[in-house]
């Protein structure tokens, strides 16, 4: 493929050691599915944020003494909110969104597949590795566990990329022995080791977190998905990641393959791979059995509606999920390229649809914490990222409710916060992203720099 020098490049923006931002803002203290909605939200209508070093110092009401001294960036009208979680993607279809026709297990085959075997060429994962994080970015989209593919060249790319954005992400190498195109299989015996090298030298290097990734288990034979879960073991802090009853034929299939297993979550448990910081991809077909089994487990799983509306795969119940009496730790995900948006935003407005259709009321608040801190807690970073407050990383989104004619129109008729985060994620999307921050510093997502070099 030739060189597309049109590709933007995006690049922090060098930030004085001590700074602020000044604006209105957002953030959760505790889990709105499990407490009061309106006590569960923190809300500062002219709020000074301090950073130094790349953390949160301070947060607080703006006055002019708490500011004294500081560079101080206003966003005037603009909300700042921590900046979303993606607990479900993959960033090699990022040139395949929006395949038509096709359900899962087609649809894999098809386009997937192929897309994915570009990857055996180092530079095109490069190329698709930038353009998704920058994608990410202007989304406002700060943290995501990430899918990479069978090849160790397409992990190194991503990372190499994040690292150099300073961006927190998870991610890893797909992990397949069968069912799978010849050139996307891992060679006898190659898989395990390839992770594990690239978990040594990836994991806690820097905000780089690695996650032991097997596809899903029709694409493992259990040897590989017992050898995936004595890995995970090995390395205490380290990420599953996988897919799970996202389809119904999946489903069956499974079962056709794991016959000694109770359900599809039990072929994972066997292999020893749930737990805290098992991130299982969909959960639509789960029985309340495996419900309760995510939940003694901690193992986490990511609602990812604009995937499931697309591949017709189902309506993600999020309220039985998070079930007070136990509660399964969930996360929003673009799930890409079954996903049809790289905006946190418009996956918050489909999600409402999703529990629209189950006879639920998914309210702005469910949605600004699922797309947070939920997010967060799905993958066991709720002390770090996912809220405004001291001591986290200062990893902000700057959202402008009125980024066009219509939200200015629509958002002056709102009359509380939470109407207006409701039509922001109804009719927000990448252009309500006023600014981005990484630990501190603004990310330019580099369309000035575009064009020929
Ligand atoms: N949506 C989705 N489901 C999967 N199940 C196994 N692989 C995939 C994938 O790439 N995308
Ligand atoms: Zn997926």
């Amino acid at each position: 493929m030739p060189q597309d020098r049109t590709l933007p490049v995006p690049r922090p923006e060098p930030a004085p050691p001590r700074h602020a931002l000044r604006g209105g803002a957002i953030s959760f203290r505790a889990d709105p599915f499990l407490s009061d909605p309106a006590e569960a939200l923190e809300h500062w209508p002219d709020a000074l944020l301090v950073i130094e070093n790349g953390h949160i110092a301070s947060i607080g009401p703006y006055s002019p003494e708490a500011a004294a001294g500081l560079p101080v960036t206003h966003h005037p009208e603009a909300l700042l909110c921590p900046g979303f979680v993606d607990t479900h993607v993959h960033y090699p279809q990022t040139g395949m969104i929006g395949a038509y026709g096709e359900q899962l297990l087609a649809w894999l085959e098809r386009y997937t597949f192929p897309a994915e075997l570009e990857f055996a060429d180092p530079e095109h994962a490069a190329r698709v590795a930038r353009l998704f994080l920058r994608e990410l970015l202007a989304a406002g989209t700060t943290t995501a566990a990430v899918f990479c593919t069978v090849h160790a060249a397409s992990v190194e790319a991503f990372f190499a990329e994040s690292a150099r954005l300073n961006t927190r992400m998870i991610a890893g190498k797909v992990l397949m022995d069968r069912n799978a195109p010849p050139g996307l299989l891992d060679g006898p015996g190659h898989g395990i080791p390839e992770s594990e090298a690239l978990l040594l030298r990836w994991h806690g290097r820097g905000r780089q977190l690695y996650a032991v990734t097997p596809r899903f288990a029709p694409t493992s034979t259990p040897a590989q998905l017992q050898a995936a879960g004595r890995l995970w073991r090995a390395h205490p802090g380290s990420y599953m990641q996988t897919h799970i009853a996202e389809n119904t034929a999946e489903v069956d299939w499974v079962r056709e393959l794991f016959p000694e297993a109770s359900d599809y979550l039990d072929v994972y448990h066997r292999a020893g791979l749930t737990g805290p910081r098992a991130l299982f991809g969909h959960g639509i077909h789960l029985s309340e059995g495996a419900l309760c089994r995510c939940h003694q487990t901690g193992s986490a799983l990511a609602h990812c509606p604009t995937s499931n509306l697309f591949l017709g795969s189902g309506l993600f119940r999020v309220f039985a999920a998070k079930r007070a009496d136990r509660p399964v730790r969930v996360g929003l995900g673009s799930d890409l390229g079954a996903g049809t948006s790289f905006s946190a935003l418009r996956t918050m407005g489909e999600a409402y649809k999703v529990a629209q259709l189950n006879g639920d009321g998914l309210s702005a608040l469910h949605a600004f914490y699922l797309a947070t801190l939920g997010g967060a807690e799905a993958l066991a970073l709720e002390n770090r990222i996912g809220r405004l407050a001291p001591g986290y990383e200062a990893d902000i989104v700057v959202l402008d409710p009125q980024a066009t004619p219509l939200l200015r129109f629509r958002t002056a008729r709102c009359r509380d916060l939470a109407e207006k985060l409701f039509v922001l994620m109804t009719l927000g999307d990448e252009r309500v992203v006023r600014a981005t921050y990484v630990a501190g510093s603004r990310i330019l997502t580099g369309t000035a720099q575009a064009g020929p070099s």
